[in-house]
């Protein structure tokens, strides 16, 4: 066992002291030692219940023959981090939880381990871990939020963003504003729309290392206890067959996560996650393999901020082996890949049977006939840029409209609460990168402005930051190169007219090749805006949104 070198042999005696100083019997010593990796913490909401996760978790491994131990990783809402400088703090906790779980599972020499996230970062960051580490390892996450219930109808997290857009328009009081604010997030869990964390929490299940119903199953419900109790006991089975993150997490489980996200319609985070998640398999992940993607994947699921329905439906509904059945009626997955059931995923599907037509629309109905996300290209992001396009409406699939500039995302919010962001505009909020933010903020107050002032049908938004699972409208992000960078998003000038064309993946300034290298003779680098501490640091080593601003070894392209 791994565990044997911290347990096994005369040199390991003050090893096994300390061992004796946790109140660890040798009896537990020589039974696998499985880490759980708790995000467990007092301020996410999605993580508040993550305790009771853990210990029926730590029943299962125990159940199973192993011997658990809790150690934690940090977690930040996103919400709660919204529209000020701790959304800067957001994307870059992605990789300290990759990096301090991979600095504790190799310190202390486990023998597998068992993933307990539940929000945006920790998804990511502990699948990327999992995957580089590559000890057996099994995902169980916390479980989506209830939705909330206003007016008789289900409402969430984007309701609220919307509704404080609605409440400066006037058209919402402000009563009805603190209506919404009383009841839209109801219960523990990650909130209930299809955002990042439910996105992330989804594709983990359809790349194979959680169980069923690992995205859906709510937060509150008693079968998530269950579900983290069969976890516990699993992962001693993949340490017993020595099934490792790696044999499951290959890079056809990739490409079947990217058809599902297409299918769910998830949030555009999924494409720095994913990229960010290949990168640590050695797989070489071009975002624009999206497009082929997104050109043969139906959208079956139109979950909040896309339409009404929330999380609790599509599990209802079947959950994400339904969706996945769905898919693979037109052939669209490989069903060989392995996962954490011991199975493949052919095998974890065939029984899925789509329960609710309404929310997961079969193959034959779809929403539309192509995917949620697709990846625009052109002089304004020759690298690449991201849009939910399941999100936009009709009209604003194809727009153009002059540019309206702002070099971060408050000045932006300005204009656009003051009224000076009109129909048609093409609002661009720059130097809000990986490195320029840094940190590359989610832009969820700017989308929620436009769409609660009721400019959602007739104005777009162009970033380098990136946007929440909860925006939606004709917002495009992670436009790369990023404007610290000196990427042609800032030499954009005020007035400048800008073509969006969804349909045909395009992204273009209309300005001339030689006005553009005229400005980009006279740009100059700005100062950073953090020069002290993890932020700086984080600067120094992050790559651009199109690879998933992974963190790259200085001078190694890797
Ligand atoms: C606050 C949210 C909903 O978590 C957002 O940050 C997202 O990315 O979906
Ligand atoms: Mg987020």
């Amino acid at each position: 066992m791994r565990s044997d070198t911290v347990t096994k042999g005369k040199q390991q005696a003050p090893h096994r002291s300390l061992m004796n100083a946790l109140g660890m019997t040798k009896e537990e010593m020589e039974r696998p030692l499985v880490g759980i990796v708790s995000s467990y913490n007092e301020i996410v909401p999605g993580h508040m219940n993550l305790d009771k996760i853990v210990n029926a978790v730590k029943q299962g491994v125990a159940m199973a023959g192993g011997t658990p131990i809790v150690f934690p990783a940090i977690a930040v809402c996103d919400g709660i981090a919204m529209g000020h400088i701790g959304m800067k703090y957001s994307l870059v906790t992605r990789d300290l939880i990759a990096d301090s779980t991979e600095a504790m599972a190799l310190a202390h020499q486990f023998d597998a381990l068992v993933m307990v996230p539940n929000c945006d970062k920790n998804v990511p960051g502990l699948l990327m871990a999992a995957a580089r580490i590559n000890i057996p390892t099994i995902f169980v996450s916390g479980g989506p939020m209830l939705a909330g219930r206003v007016g008789g109808a289900k409402r969430s997290l984007s309701s609220i963003f919307e509704a404080v857009g609605a409440n400066a328009a006037g058209t919402l009081s402000d009563e009805g504003l603190l209506e919404f604010e009383n009841k839209v997030c109801p219960t523990c869990g990650s909130c209930s729309g299809m955002y990042t964390a439910n996105s992330m929490n989804c594709l983990t299940e359809v790349l194979g290392m959680g169980l069923r119903g690992n995205g859906t199953i709510p937060a509150v419900y008693s079968e998530r206890i269950r579900l983290a109790k069969h976890a516990g006991m699993k992962v001693m089975e993949l340490w017993e067959k020595n099934i490792c993150p790696r044999d499951i997490m290959t890079e056809k489980a990739v490409l079947n996560a990217l058809t599902v996200d297409m299918a769910l319609g998830c949030s555009t985070n999924s494409m720095l996650h994913l990229p960010a998640i290949a990168h640590e398999i050695g797989m070489d992940f071009e975002i624009d393999f999206a497009n082929g993607i997104s050109e043969r994947t139906p959208n079956l699921c139109h979950l909040a901020p896309a339409g009404p329905t929330h999380m609790e439906d599509l599990n209802e509904a079947g959950g994400v082996y339904a969706v996945m059945n769905e898919l693979n009626k037109l052939g669209l997955l490989h069903t060989d890949c392995m996962t954490v059931t011991g199975k493949t995923v052919g095998e974890n599907i065939k029984d899925a049977v789509n329960l609710n037509p309404e929310v997961i629309r079969p193959v034959e109905n779809p929403y539309s006939k192509t995917g949620g996300l697709a990846v625009l290209k052109g002089n304004l992001a020759p690298d690449g840029s991201v849009v939910k396009r399941s999100a936009v409406v009709p009209e604003m699939q194809v727009h153009e409209g002059p540019a309206r500039v702002f070099d971060c995302e408050e000045d932006a919010i300005e204009a656009i609460k003051g009224g000076k962001i009109v129909a048609g505009d093409v609002v661009v909020i720059r130097y809000e990168g990986p490195k320029g933010g840094p940190g590359m903020r989610e832009m969820l107050n700017p989308t929620s402005a436009i769409a609660g002032m009721g400019l959602g049908s007739s104005v777009a938004l162009i970033t380098d930051g990136r946007f929440s699972g909860a925006s939606r409208g004709a917002s495009i992000g992670h436009v790369s190169p990023e404007a610290a960078v000196g990427g042609p998003i800032a030499l954009v000038e005020e007035g400048d007219i800008i073509r969006i064309n969804i349909p045909e993946y395009r992204l273009e300034l209309d300005v001339s090749e030689e006005e553009l290298a005229r400005r980009k003779e006279q740009w100059k680098p700005r100062s950073p805006k953090v020069k002290t501490g993890y932020l700086a640091r984080y600067a120094a080593l992050v790559t651009s949104g199109n690879r998933g601003a992974i963190l790259e070894v200085p001078g190694t392209g890797k």
